[in-house]
């Protein structure tokens, strides 16, 4: 089993054409991940896998090569494109030549006529299939561009979704979502213009060169001064392009995290009156991005009038130069006319260098950015099955199970021990922060445990295939989230071949079919972005209603009654009352009147397991367990039924 996989070193070229970058074989772990069977990690090294993005860098493959890896799989097109669009340049790189023929044959007598149809015929020729060449490469390059890119979102997708939990808590969401669009976008245009911009405009220079050779060995030495004035020029302004071209890309990156920030937080920061704050950091960001750009805009116009300058300067004196020897007799015209049309020919490819190179720098930067996601851990996906049948409830047992979250200097947990048998209710309570969410973690292999054993039905939680655990659990979050869509797409979710039966049965458990009544189109209601429309006790039970319809061995629940009404909350202890009948059931709560008919309560604190017991036992032993069990029960005014 290969839970736990990396895209990583081996970039693209490393798969198989289809093959995801979490699906390759454990033998195949790159850089950053943790091969199956190896000895647990110390804490703090999800840390060091999955923090820096810039870290990787170091030991990054060049990006070159990655480029090259995303090219690959569409060689044979790219390749094809390239040498067409390529011959189109050679048709107009031999135009001037053509021309030269063409002005001997109307000079070489006959005046019109048959003898000058020819090269005219000739030219024409040369013309019509050169714009073809050029134009069928072009629409080749294009299409393999869009290929490329498709192929990059696919692939970075998929892996962003398969992060290992640590690696994700570390992203910033609309960071995240540039890369996925604009850098990915940008693959495009470095592999459909730049790589061809740049390799024309090398040809067609070294081309040119070599026909001016031919043509006037002494008037080439007069344009190699203006090609020497030129490279320095480009030399000089380069690395202030690329500089400035990055932290445009950056920018974009930093202004998607801040929208993105207010964006999650969208009725909080209406609510706090701070929208003109929170535009103006967006707007602080897209100004860099603009500045940047402007940046990148003005060496760009620099390099182009230096090279434009350095063209006419060069015409003026080749014509110099060259009139004074065809008056001295020692030049034909026509040699002239045609070293003339390569010196202005020189022009073309000389910006085509510099907006290749250009191009090719903005695309490797992507190409870096894309790579330094798909190197963070993943695993491989549980798919959203269920077992057929509901399976045997799976029993729990943590023994000395120390965790840490990467980064922090306190361990979550200090070697905490509790056993849940098969089946039954068992609760977790304690202050906040005590670690009761983290034991989920665990379980649901968001994490991997430090130290101590940690099994599930009586098998070490690391010898599961990640999928099958998963699909063998049910879980609630906390904050319950609900997913853009329709009620029943969310929840079909986990469980997309409910019945019909199920589905109503679960409703009615839940107590969603009132609210199924009253939505104007049912099921099928949209419930908007994040479930806004729903309340938060609708909100949750959605949540408990979509983790019955899995039929889970394990079902956890964190804190899933906190927004309901007493009514609501008081039907809802009797249906998790009735699972536990035939399925694990584990709860965090803070109001023990929801855990006070546990079979058993966990009570933990600061990371440790304090007691075990029932509420009657905990009452009279545990001093913490007993504290909270008056504070609440008094302020409650009344006393829960044992
Ligand atoms: N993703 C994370 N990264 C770093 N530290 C975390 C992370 N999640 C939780 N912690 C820390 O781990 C400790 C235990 O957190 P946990 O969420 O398990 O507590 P809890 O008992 O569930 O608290 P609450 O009742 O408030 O939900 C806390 O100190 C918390 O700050």
């Amino acid at each position: 089993m290969a839970a736990e996989v990396s895209g990583g070193g081996a970039g693209p070229a490393g798969q198989g054409a289809g093959a995801g970058p979490t699906e390759q074989g454990a033998g195949a772990v790159p850089q950053g991940a943790v091969p199956q069977g190896a000895a647990p990690p110390a804490p703090g090294t999800d840390s060091a896998r999955a923090s820096s993005t810039a870290g990787r860098a170091e030991n990054a493959p060049a990006p070159l090569a990655l480029l090259l890896a995303h090219a690959r799989p569409h060689r044979r097109l790219l390749l094809t494109g390239v040498l067409l669009s390529l011959l189109g340049s050679g048709a107009g790189l031999a135009m001037p030549l053509a021309a030269k023929y063409a002005v001997e044959a109307f000079g070489g007598g006959g005046g019109g006529g048959a003898s000058s149809r020819g090269p005219l015929l000739a030219l024409l020729g040369v013309v019509v299939t050169g714009a073809l060449l050029a134009a069928t490469g072009h629409y080749l390059l294009a299409r393999t561009g869009e290929a490329v890119v498709l192929r990059a979102r696919r692939r970075l997708v998929t892996h962003l979704l398969r992060l290992r939990v640590a690696a994700a808590d570390r992203l910033t969401p609309g960071d995240l979502l540039s890369r996925a669009t604009s850098d990915t976008t940008l693959l495009h245009t470095v592999l459909s213009r730049s790589v061809v911009e740049a390799a024309s405009g090398a040809l067609t220079l070294v081309g040119t060169i070599v026909l001016m050779a031919v043509v006037d060995a002494l008037l080439l030495s007069v344009t190699a001064l203006v090609l020497l004035l030129s490279g320095a020029v480009l030399a000089l302004l380069m690395p202030r392009i690329q500089r400035a071209q990055l932290q445009a890309q950056q920018a974009v990156g930093e202004m998607g995290s801040l929208l993105d920030r207010s964006l999650q937080a969208f009725r909080t920061v209406k609510a706090s009156g701070i929208e003109d704050r929170e535009a103006a950091a967006v707007a602080g960001a897209a100004r860099t991005a603009h500045d940047r750009g402007v940046t990148v805009a003005r060496w760009t116009s620099a390099s182009e009038v230096a090279m434009f300058l350095a063209t006419q300067l060069a015409f003026l004196a080749v014509l110099g130069v060259g009139g004074a020897r065809v008056a001295a007799g020692t030049m034909e015209v026509s040699s002239l006319v045609a070293f003339l049309l390569y010196v202005f020919g020189l022009l073309a490819p000389l910006s085509q260098l510099t907006e290749g190179w250009t191009g090719l720098n903005t695309g490797l930067a992507a190409v870096r950015r894309i790579d330094e996601i798909e190197s963070l851990p993943g695993e491989s996906a549980a798919r959203a099955t269920r077992t057929e049948r509901r399976a045997a409830p799976l029993g729990v047992e943590f023994r000395d199970v120390a965790f840490a979250y990467a980064g922090t200097r306190a361990p979550a947990h200090h070697g905490i021990t509790f056993t849940v048998p098969p089946g039954g209710l068992t609760a977790l309570v304690g202050p906040s922060g005590a670690g009761k969410t983290t034991v989920f973690a665990l379980l649901e292999r968001f994490y991997d445990h430090d130290a101590g054993t940690l099994t599930v039905g009586g098998r070490d939680i690391r010898d599961w295939p990640l999928a099958e655990l998963r699909a063998a659990l049910a879980y609630v979050e906390q904050d319950a989230p609900v997913l853009a869509g329709t009620l029943r797409d969310n929840l079909l979710l986990a469980a997309p071949d409910a019945t019909g039966a199920e589905l109503a049965a679960v409703l009615t458990r839940t107590r969603l079919d009132g609210l199924v009544a009253r939505l104007p189109e049912g099921l099928d209601t949209q419930v908007g972005h994040r479930g806004t429309t729903l309340s938060g006790g609708e909100r949750q039970r959605v949540a408990l209603a979509r983790a019955l319809l899995r039929k889970p061995a394990l079902l956890l629940l964190d804190e899933v009654t906190s927004q309901l009404d007493a009514v609501n909350e008081e039907h809802l202890r009797e249906v998790v009352l009735e699972l536990a009948a035939d399925t694990t059931v584990l709860v965090i709560a803070h109001r023990l009147s929801t855990v006070v008919r546990a079979d058993r309560i966990v009570v933990m604190e600061a990371g440790r397991v304090r007691a075990v017991g029932t509420h009657t036992e905990l009452v009279e032993s545990d001093a913490l367990y007993g504290e909270l069990a008056a504070t609440q029960f008094a302020t409650e005014h009344a006393l829960p039924r044992g």
